[in-house]
This record gives C-alpha cells, structure tokens and sequence, in this order.
C-alpha cells in the first residue's frame, strides 16, 4: 500500500520544485494570493482585532506577507508594512507590494515594539544562512508575534535554528508542514500551528520524490485482530536476557505482551530462575540458544537490553546466523559502538542520541540526513529516540515522530519501546513500518498515562493505543 500523500512533508526546495510545476495551472501568483488570504484569515481567527506590522522580506515569503497586510486592512485592522529590503521589480512579490496601499513605517525594533502583533515574512523556505543582526533586533522587539511559513532563522529542511528565530503565537504555512515544522529545536518555536490549502494540485506532490513522512497511522497499518486470530498469529517475540541487570529484559517483555504479542519469550541460560519469579505469562527458556532457534516460529528476537557486552557478543552472532529478524538496543548498541559492522545482519537499532553519537558520530543539526546516512551504513532502519524520533530506513524513507510526551523521559521507557516494536514485527509488518507503529503507540501510552509515569505504567495503555492507530490507520 502506498503511504499517504497527506502525511508527506517536503522539504523547502522540494516546495519550491512543486511551485515551478504548479506554474502551468496555478500561477505563484494565485498561490500567493491565497497563502496570504489564508494567514490574514487565520489571524482573524487568533487574535482579537489589534494593530498589526507585516515584516516583508525580499522574497516570496515577503510577497506572502504584503497580501496578508492588504486582506488584513480590508477585514478592518490598522495594518503598516516595514520592508527589510524591497522585492526585486517585476517579481510577483513586487506585484503584491503595489497593490498594498497602507502606511509604510521604518524596519526597525521601535516600530516592531510599538505594534500589537508582528507578522513575521521576512525569510521562509528560501532562508539560506542565519539572519542579520537588524533582522533578529526587530524580531527580538516583537511583543506578539505570527510567522509565515516558517520563523525566520528555522531551517525548514531540519528544524536547525540558524542564529536566532522569534517565538511564535501562530505559525501558518502552506501545502504540507516541513521537516522543519515537525523537528526540534525548531518545531517548539511554532507556537499554534495552521497548514492552509492553497490549491496547489495534490498530483505534483508524487513527482517530486519526498521519502521524509509525518508519522501517523494510515503511513502503516497494525494488523487488526480477527476471530480466526491465534497465539502465533499474532506472533512470537524472544528476548534474550541476562543475570546482571534483568529488569530491562522484563521491561521489554512487559511491552511487547501489553501491546499484543501472541507469545514472549526469555531466553535466559543460566539466569532463568530470576526471570521465573516474574510475570505468569511470559515464557522463560533455559535451554541452549542454538537449541530454541530449532523453532522457526520464533522469528523475532530482541537483543541488548539488560545484555552486557559479552553477553551480546555470545548471542547475537549466533541470531544472525539464523538468520532471525533482530531488534537490537542497549548493550547491543554499546558492543557495535566498538565496530558498527559488527550489527549488519540486523533488522533494526534503537539508539539515543548518546548511543547514535557512539556508533556513527555526533548527529549534528541535520539529524534526518544523520539516521539516513546510518540506516544506509549499516543496512538496517535507524530508530533515533529522543524528544521527537527519527525513523529512518536503509532505501531513503524517513519518518519524524512528535507524538509523545516528556513524561516518556523514564528509565526503561526505552526497553518498553523495544518490546513494543517487536510486537509489531511479529505481527507481520515490514521493518519500518513496524518501528514506526511502535514508536507512534509508544507515544501515545505516554500522552495517556499522565505526568508521572514509571515505564510500567505505560503497559496498561498499550492496548488502547493500538486500537486507537487500527481505527485512525483504517
Ligand atoms: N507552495 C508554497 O508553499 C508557496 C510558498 N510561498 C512563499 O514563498 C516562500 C519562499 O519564497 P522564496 O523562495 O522567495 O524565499 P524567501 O522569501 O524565504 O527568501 C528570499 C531570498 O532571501 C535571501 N536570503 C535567504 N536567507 C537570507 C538571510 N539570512 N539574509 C539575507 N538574505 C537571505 C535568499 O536569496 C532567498 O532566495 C515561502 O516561504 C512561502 O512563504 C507562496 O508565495 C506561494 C506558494
Ligand atoms: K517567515
């Protein structure tokens, strides 16, 4: 099934190819009509009538700006322009400058401060380099502030913010919201957020090869129970475990059983009895791994959490040489920091960004480009954990979460998010697609279960959450 065109975000040059192909049955003018009309709107919608200063830049961005100052004059507001530099004659954001017959008042920080509101089209998709001090001093001044597009200073390619950027009320943009919209540090800048509908033809959004997705349900799609529906239907997860530090192994269990797994499995050697004393459904193995591989109904494996490096290094070699699908986190991520070849074979990764930093280097500020680049280098999709996650694959796809909650910040939520995943591998659904459902429930335990949770508490809203993506994924 292909994913789903309303969860595409382009990046900004992307945008600027979909306007060029656009051209033909939509003029940029007509869009920038429309997107102006469409922020003025929003506006509207916002805000109590007040005094407001557009702040155009040069660009298109500005071009937006000076349509949204002619709407907002004849909806009734007392509107005044200040231009940082004026368009290039004969663009068509010169075109909307003309037609804007309000005051024009200096661009400087005691016009900006002496308004109720600022509108912020100075730099949009087209920012290339961190805003001159002039332009930060005026944004700086801004009591309340809206921002077209993107605020200026946000790099909507990768939610960087280049030198500065103002902290919005209400940031309104067009088509389909930006990586930058949805990646921090960026994305926390927005404040309410409007995607408007300008009527660029939806079609054109498939030519231009956008591989980066919001991640929502309807991008995968979990499995639905059914009444023909088993124990191993549903799917097996193993988990190898080991005696040192056995609560994050059981953590993992927790997950995968609390969000639909048929069957979970320890795999403990030596250690079972420790894993015996826990809950009454799991299945604890005691037997030699090479022994339990026998069963080929045991696809999906877990490995690293609760593993000391050595106890990874007895294990995982010998999963991959049965070739079973692995998920590997923790002390798997601290044994491949050594060498990362050494975690080729395996089907997916869970790192923190001090995990990530260990195996490929620091991430730097375009962390989409980061997990891609490692998804490729190992040949295994990248899940980058963090406030907002990156789920990146090997062939270029890339998801960007930002449904969860801080309160997911808790020692073993992560060992729960293995578990989680696994469950959707076994499951049956495709690498990717069954880390992207696992880090999206994953979130949504955590939106559900309050404050304060301990990674325990987010079992019992495991299942609730994976009924909730089957019938928004439906
Ligand atoms: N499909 C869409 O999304 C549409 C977008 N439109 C608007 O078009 C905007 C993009 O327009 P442009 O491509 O003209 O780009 P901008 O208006 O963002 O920037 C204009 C130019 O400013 C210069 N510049 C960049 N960073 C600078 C810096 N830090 N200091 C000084 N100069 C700098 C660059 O030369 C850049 O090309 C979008 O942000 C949006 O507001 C609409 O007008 C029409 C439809
Ligand atoms: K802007």
């Amino acid at each position: 099934m292909p994913h789903p065109r309303s969860l595409l975000l382009p990046t900004p040059a992307q945008c600027g190819e979909m306007d060029r192909l656009a051209y033909k049955a939509v003029p940029i003018a007509t869009l920038m009509d429309r997107a102006g009309w469409a922020v003025a709107r929003a506006i509207r919608l916002h805000f109590t009538p007040c005094r407001v200063l557009v702040l155009c830049g040069p660009g298109n961005n500005g071009g937006d700006g000076y349509v949204a100052a002619r709407y907002l004059a004849q909806m009734g507001s007392p509107v005044a322009v200040a231009a940082l530099a004026e368009p290039r004659s004969d663009s068509d954001a010169a075109k909307a400058a003309a037609l804007f017959k309000g005051p024009r008042v200096p661009f400087s920080p005691k016009e900006a401060a002496r308004a109720d509101l600022v509108v912020d089209a100075i730099f949009g998709a087209g920012l290339s380099r961190a805003p001159e001090e002039n332009v930060v001093s005026v944004l700086k001044a801004a009591q309340r502030v809206v921002a077209i597009d993107m605020p200026t200073g946000i790099d909507g390619a990768t939610g960087a913010i280049l030198g500065d950027a103002p902290d919005c009320e209400l940031t309104v943009t067009f088509v389909r919201p930006k990586p930058g919209h949805k990646l921090l540090p960026g994305s926390a800048k927005l404040g309410d957020f409007v995607c408007a509908d300008i009527g660029e033809p939806q079609g054109i959004l498939d030519q231009l090869g956008i591989q980066t997705w919001h991640n929502e349900p309807g991008l995968w799609h979990i499995p639905p129970m059914t009444p023909e529906s088993y124990k191993y239907s549903r799917g097996v997860v193993s988990i190898c475990a080991g005696g040192s530090m056995p609560g994050a192994a059981r953590l993992s269990a927790a997950g995968a059983r609390a969000s639909g797994a048929g069957l979970v499995r320890i795999s403990a050697g030596e250690n079972a009895p420790a894993f015996r004393l826990g809950a009454p459904g799991l299945i604890v193995d005691d037997g030699e791994l090479a022994n339990l591989l026998q069963d080929e109904r045991r696809k999906i494996w877990i490995c690293g959490p609760g593993l000391t490096p050595d106890e990874v290094a007895e294990t995982l070699p010998i999963l991959l040489k049965a070739e079973r699908i692995v998920l590997a986190d923790a002390g798997a991520l601290t044994w491949g920091a050594e060498n990362p070849e050494r975690l080729k074979g395996v089907a997916a990764i869970t790192p923190h960004i001090g995990e990530f930093s260990r195996l490929f280097g620091k991430p730097g500020e375009d962390r989409l480009s980061a997990a891609r680049e490692a998804a490729r280098k190992i040949n295994a999709v990248v899940v980058m954990k963090g406030a907002d996650t990156i789920i990146a694959a090997p062939d270029g796809r890339a998801a960007i979460n930002d449904h969860a909650s801080p309160a997911l910040a808790t020692a073993g939520s992560g060992d729960t998010l293995t578990g989680v995943i696994g469950t959707m591998l076994a499951a049956g659904m495709p690498v990717w697609e069954a880390c992207c459902a696992g880090v999206w429930l994953h979130g949504e335990a955590g939106l559900r279960a309050g404050d304060w949770p301990i990674a325990e508490d987010l079992d019992a809203h495991l299942g609730a959450a994976r009924t909730k993506a089957i019938e928004l994924g439906l």
